[in-house]
């Protein structure tokens, strides 16, 4: 069982996640990219992160849009390390084109 992070250590957390809040108890991203295929782009990067680590988020798209949502299931669901690792990974390539 991974153990559920505090309120204050996801806040803290959050201070190195630039692009990353913590809503609806989970930690979240929201991302608008120039097109389908950016967006898909940043998705399948994605993939290979979350596959590495055993760990995958949420993944909903529209178009250009993205939106990820990282929880734990063996935490009943709340954010744990596992979840900032995989942000700060996702965090660390993120990348906007101009529109
Ligand atoms: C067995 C497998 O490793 C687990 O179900 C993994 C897969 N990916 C996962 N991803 C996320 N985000 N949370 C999990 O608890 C989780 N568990």
């Amino acid at each position: 069982m991974a153990e559920a992070m505090t309120d204050t250590q996801i806040q803290q957390a959050l201070g190195d996640l630039p692009g990353w809040s913590y809503e609806q108890g989970k930690l979240q991203c929201k991302h608008e990219f120039a097109g389908f295929k950016e967006a898909m782009s940043f998705i399948v990067r994605v993939a290979f992160h979350a596959e590495e680590q055993g760990h995958h988020p949420e993944i909903f798209n529209v178009y250009n849009k993205v939106s990820l949502s990282l929880s734990t299931h063996d935490a009943d669901g709340k954010v744990t390390e596992k979840d900032v690792k995989l942000a700060k990974a996702i965090a660390s390539f993120d990348w906007r084109a101009p529109k």
